[in-house]
């Protein structure tokens, strides 16, 4: 029987008697007269066993030195790059200093024989990069050697392809080189501004006008209202707009209330924010987004204080008004910008793009859903000319980041930072395992089209309100509207953040695991 080159468990054997690396095979050797024959003459099995170990022990000793050699050659490679990385930061700095016509900073070593000016600001940094008695980067790349490399380093970086960036504008090239924002100078890029970070709102002269946003049909936002309607006018002497509904109110109440200002139509309020220096509002979210939708341009700073059950937007708690108040009247004050999406419907039927529809801005998000329809929605989605995809589902969330806490987290979302600028892209309930929400950057346009195939109509809602049907054919186009909404901080616009996704929504709440029980060694 020809011997089988696998055993039982599948592992491999050797067909012949002896195997490559001097093991034996036991099968073939027990069927074979001739491999007994040839065991008895060869060596004793107790000197293989010496020659197995000895085998072995030179493997270990060649795999030991294998392995110093190759962590050798790793440190130096890695001592290298450090050295490489100091010098190209020391080369980049120097270049900086000459190009604004200063001599590079140099370090003041002991046994340095250059002789070296040394600015008060120079010999700081040397104290505070490599201490008095260090050796320092700057140091040793500043010596002869190291000179030589730099120009052998310099006269490859000339040859380095020069190339310039510019900026894409709603498909536009333009040549304007954003400095401000990433800098290329001699083929490095470096980005400068990365988000609009915190910022700070410093009033040059008094704010004069006040307009108070209230919700309706609250009496504890009522009698607010009143009490500081007539503080703001007393103590600071502020001009004050309200609603034509609560100037009714606050005459009903007192003749006293007559220095009130309103507005009498829509064209006014067009031009509230020339008149208005800051918007208080009183009420929850839902009059944060009432104040932001009265602005179809730009808006006032605005001053939330919190009169609802959640108030993700509203840090002002009204029973400090005054106190909060004068703090940012005087200022400066710490502000969000939020971001709004301005939304376009266009209809297939209209002659031509943006003919019937005005834009519509949107503070937490526009909403494409199947409304009353009992049919799945079917939205073909583009980034820019790029295809996203269909949704097939209940529908589609494009959100701010300010919104990423409201409809869209409810809906799968991520929650994220109002100064961070994107548009979420979130799925309602899509009929599909592997739709994950998405976030695209802020400069893209987005563009939501109902197929002419579609079975039924779709529905946009802006912040919740102003359904608009959209039938097949149509399509709502969303970018980022140049108008934020800059909504003053309690703290600051992270702290402010933070606290209310821990005191809103309770966010990763749990009681913390005791002390007792089993533990690492
Ligand atoms: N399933 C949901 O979670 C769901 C459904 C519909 C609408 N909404 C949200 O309601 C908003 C309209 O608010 P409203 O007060 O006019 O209606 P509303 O009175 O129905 O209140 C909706 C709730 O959403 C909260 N909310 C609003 N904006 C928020 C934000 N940016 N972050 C966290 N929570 C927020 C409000 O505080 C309120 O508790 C819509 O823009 C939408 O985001 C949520
Ligand atoms: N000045 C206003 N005029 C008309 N409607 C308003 C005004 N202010 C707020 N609203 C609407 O009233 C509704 C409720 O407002 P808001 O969310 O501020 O109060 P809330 O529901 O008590 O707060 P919360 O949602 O935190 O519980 C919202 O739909 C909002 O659009």
């Amino acid at each position: 029987m020809a011997p089988s080159k696998f055993n039982s468990a599948g592992e491999g054997t050797f067909s012949g008697p002896m195997a490559d690396n001097g093991l034996f095979n036991a099968n073939s050797l027990l069927n074979s007269e001739k491999a007994v024959q040839e065991l008895l003459e060869r060596s004793p099995l107790m000197e293989t066993d010496d020659h197995l170990i000895e085998f072995s022990e030179a493997l270990r000793t060649v795999a030991k030195a294998l392995r110093k050699a190759a962590e050798g050659k790793a440190a130096s490679q890695a001592e290298a790059a450090e050295w490489k990385r100091k010098f190209e930061l020391e080369r980049t700095r120097n270049l900086q200093l000459e190009h604004k016509g200063q001599s590079p900073v140099e370090c003041n070593g002991h046994n340095n024989k250059r002789s070296r000016i040394l600015s008060p600001q120079a010999t700081e940094q040397s104290e505070r990069c490599c201490g008095t008695n260090g050796i320092c980067s700057h140091e040793i790349l500043q010596d002869r050697d190291i000179d030589s490399i730099s120009q052998m380093a310099s006269k490859k970086y000339a040859r380095k392809a020069p190339f310039k960036l510019s900026w894409c504008c709603n498909g536009e090239h333009s040549d304007r080189h954003k400095h401000d924002v990433v800098s290329f100078e001699k083929g490095n890029i470096t980005t400068a501004e990365r988000s609009s970070r915190q910022i700070s709102l410093k009033w040059e002269s008094q704010p004069q006008t006040v307009l108070i946003l209230t919700k309706p049909n609250s009496i504890s936002v009522r009698i607010l209202c009143f009490e500081m309607v007539r503080w703001l006018r007393e103590h600071k002497g502020l001009h004050i707009y309200v609603e034509p509904r609560v100037r009714s109110e606050l005459l009903t109440e007192s003749d006293y209330y007559n220095f009130v200002h309103t507005w009498k139509d829509d064209k006014e309020i067009m031009l509230l924010h020339t008149k208005v220096d800051l918007v208080v509002t009183l009420g929850g979210d839902g009059t944060v987004l009432w104040a932001a939708s009265m602005f179809k341009g730009p808006v006032p700073p605005l001053v939330p204080f919190s009169l609802g059950s959640l108030g993700f937007m509203t840090p002002f708690h009204s029973e400090h008004y005054k106190e909060c108040l004068d703090s940012v009247l005087k200022g400066p004050i710490s502000i969000t910008l939020r971001h709004r999406l301005q939304c376009h419907v266009i209809r297939d039927a209209a002659r031509n793009e943006y003919e019937t529809e005005e834009p519509i801005l949107v503070l937490n998000e526009v909403t494409i859903d199947r409304g009353i329809s009992s049919y799945l929605t079917n939205l073909e989605c583009y980034c820019d000319s790029s295809f996203v995809t269909c949704v097939q589902g209940d529908g589609l969330i494009l959100s701010t980041t300010s919104g990423s806490t409201a409809y869209s987290l409810a809906a799968g979302g991520s929650m994220v930072h109002p100064q961070v600028p994107g548009i979420l892209f979130t799925p309602i309930c899509p009929h599909s395992l592997s739709f994950r929400p998405l976030i695209f950057p802020e400069y893209v346009t987005i563009r939501i089209q109902v197929p002419f195939n579609s079975r039924g109509h779709a529905w946009a809602s802006f912040d919740g309100k102003d359904r608009k049907q959209l039938a097949a054919g149509d399509a709502l186009v969303c970018s980022m509207a140049p108008w934020p909404v800059p909504t003053a901080c309690q703290a600051d616009s992270t702290n402010d953040f933070l606290r209310s996704i821990h005191d809103g929504l309770h966010w990763n709440l749990r009681k913390t695991q005791s002390f007792d029980g089993p533990r690492d060694t």
